[in-house]
């Protein structure tokens, strides 16, 4: 499993370094926790102040005996400096309290934030192969549920073991001061309960792993089926996806059960333990003031601070097996970002201005994961400019072809060249930027129609779009809109028509002007009359560019210079009808290997 390979101190260790910039934040918050120490230690003062010194005879505490000179006035200023204690030591915690949440929410949404947006990023540069195994989900879950685990560990596992442990030395030294057997009697629980907590947290960790991996893939279901709703209403399955859905979910409610009945468990003996320890303090602490060792005050005071001893060692144990889940999620957090990235740059990748265009396939074989080959011994080679067509039976291995190009997969063997370079010598971001690229299915993002037709140019002028939008013949429809190119398309663009949506897209891949053209069926989601004007609209996009069309329909091949045939992922025998247009173009083969060279004259490929 992609994540179990970390050990919990390695977690621990990336987390910190992923929470390093906000150490300021993280140091201010430890402070404020560190307040909570004398605070704890005065809390049971204005208790002990009244008993011994308003309702017994004791006098007051030495540093408070200077404000009270007359005796017979003591027990009312014993009273007087109980309730003005009390009242004080609870807004001192409410301010601290109050200083705290607001700290404590702003640093921990902004560890959030930081650690998603890494994860973000390095999910987008995953490889294709990576998301086609695991499923969009899996990162998404990833992204948004494990990512929190950089503040569970700082913010709610750290700094409040921190600010116990220093209470915890400062109550030992103040009850061992009073009286050192009780003090000697709360402070031999401690290792107990560290033992059952390391016991408690080897048992928990892997339900959690599992607990975590399961909630995953149960939200994946909700993810993918309102992804698809509308086949999911059409064929009227909302009832069987809801039961998958509850089937899944009662694996995670099982997990998740078995997960709090250990933790029951384990809570049940601490607690038993710390019951033990506080009962023996109590019984010790009786004698004691019977023996005259103690004031009852100061047996009020210190089983206060046994109590304040147990509650830091439980937060403590508590924070500790918490701290699980947040490993939990960390090894999936980091599983994600071990992920090698979709196709790394060489130390010495060339850059890549604008290419020319010419393509070259070198005996490439392609095979999916542990799939059969989709693409065998492919070779063939166009000429800058070539527009080629491929066809092919369904699933022959044609969007592979061009998914290879693109280099969103790299060959299983062999190698392809453009401009007689191995893609993979170039850099990526340059090699990607040579291509634009339309779908069957035109993809718009929930924005502006001018910025989905900026999606590839970021910089582009208002001008710029406007004729991008004419060149694809949707600039009078886009102005007629109320808010012209500023009209938001919806999720997806779906308050769009399909052939609207695809004059967007080319609208696009106009304003790309990029060298190099990929268009996969890309009528074929649009009627007769539509797909007349986009094919009108294609001709024009591809001039001057290398173009890679996919198409079923032979209206759409109309432009092209040649065509090439796919078949169980070999290339078929060239197409005598190939060269449809009158530009120069030829087709020719050479044992298996295929060459399209458009310097040739288009009457000797009729001759051939
Ligand atoms: N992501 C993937 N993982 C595993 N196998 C895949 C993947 N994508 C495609 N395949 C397999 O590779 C082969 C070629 O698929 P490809 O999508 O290239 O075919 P195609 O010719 O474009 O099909 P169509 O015309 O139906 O779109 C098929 O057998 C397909 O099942």
């Amino acid at each position: 499993m992609l994540s179990c390979r970390y050990s919990d101190v390695d977690v621990f260790r990336r987390l910190l370094s992923q929470a390093a910039p906000h150490r300021l934040h993280l140091l201010g918050l430890l402070l404020i926790g560190l307040l909570w120490s004398p605070m704890a230690l005065l809390a049971p003062l204005p208790l002990k102040i009244a008993v011994d010194s308003a309702v017994g005879a004791e006098p007051l505490p030495s540093f408070l005996g200077a404000l009270v000179s007359n005796s017979s006035e003591r027990p009312l200023a014993a009273l007087a400096v109980a309730f003005g204690l009390a009242v004080a030591l609870a807004v001192v915690g409410q301010v601290r309290s109050f200083a705290e949440l607001l700290l404590r929410t702003y640093t921990g949404e902004q560890l959030t934030l930081a650690f998603r947006a890494r994860l973000f990023r390095h999910a987008q540069r995953l490889s294709l192969a990576y998301h086609d195994r695991n499923g969009s989900f899996d990162a998404t879950h990833r992204i948004l549920s494990d990512a929190p685990c950089v503040q569970w560990v700082t913010i709610y596992g750290i700094i409040p073991v921190l600010a116990a442990s220093v209470t915890l030395i400062g109550m030992i030294y103040v009850t061992a001061v009073i009286d050192w057997q009780l003090a000697a009697v709360a402070l031999a629980v401690s290792p107990i309960i560290f033992l059952l907590s390391r016991i408690h947290s080897r048992c928990v960790r892997p339900c959690w792993d599992q607990s975590r991996r399961l909630e995953g893939a149960t939200l994946s279901i909700v993810q993918e089926v309102l992804s698809v709703l509308r086949v999911v209403k059409a064929f009227g399955r909302e009832g069987h996806e809801t039961e998958r859905f509850a089937r899944r979910s009662r694996r995670v409610i099982a997990t998740n059960l078995w997960i709090a009945a250990i933790n029951g468990w384990f809570d049940l003996l601490k607690g038993l333990v710390i019951a033990l320890a506080a009962a023996t303090v109590l019984a010790i602490g009786v004698l004691h003031v019977r023996a005259g060792i103690l004031s009852l005050g100061e047996l009020l005071l210190v089983i206060g601070y046994v109590w304040q001893i147990l509650g830091p060692v439980h937060t403590i144990t508590n924070s500790l097996s918490s701290l699980q889940v947040a490993f939990a999620a960390g090894r999936r957090a980091f599983g994600l970002l071990d992920q090698s990235a979709d196709a790394d740059d060489r130390p010495d990748a060339r850059p890549l201005g604008r290419a020319a265009g010419a393509v070259e396939f070198r005996e490439v074989y392609f095979r999916y994961d542990e799939g059969r080959s989709a693409l065998h011994d492919v070779s063939f080679r166009v000429t800058p400019g070539t527009r080629v067509g491929i066809v092919g039976p369904t699933g022959s291995g044609k969007t592979t072809l061009v998914n290879l190009l693109i280099r969103f997969y790299d060959p299983t063997h062999g190698a392809i060249l453009l401009d007689g370079v191995d893609l993979r010598a170039y850099r990526l971001a340059d090699l990607r930027n040579q291509f634009a690229i339309v779908l069957q299915e035109p993809v718009l993002f929930s924005a502006s129609i001018a910025d989905n037709i900026a999606y590839g140019r970021p910089d582009a002028t208002h001008r710029e779009i406007a004729e991008a939008a004419q060149a694809a013949q949707v600039h009078e429809f886009i102005a007629g809109l109320p808010e012209g190119y500023d009209t938001q398309v919806g999720e997806r663009g779906m308050i769009l028509s399909g052939g609207e949506r695809q004059r967007i897209s080319l609208a696009r891949a106009f304003l790309r002007n990029a060298p190099i053209l990929i268009l996969d069926e890309p009528t074929s989601s649009v009627d007769a009359r539509t797909e007349g004007a986009i094919v009108e609209v294609l001709g024009r996009l591809m001039e001057g560019r290398t173009t890679f069309i996919i198409a079923h329909r032979l209206s759409t091949l109309i432009h092209c210079d040649v065509r090439i045939r796919i078949d169980h992922g070999r290339l078929g025998p060239a197409e005598r009808e190939a060269p449809i247009n009158t530009r120069p173009g030829v087709l020719t083969l050479k044992g298996g290997f295929f060459e399209a060279f458009g310097g040739w004259s288009r009457a000797r490929t009729v001759d051939r």
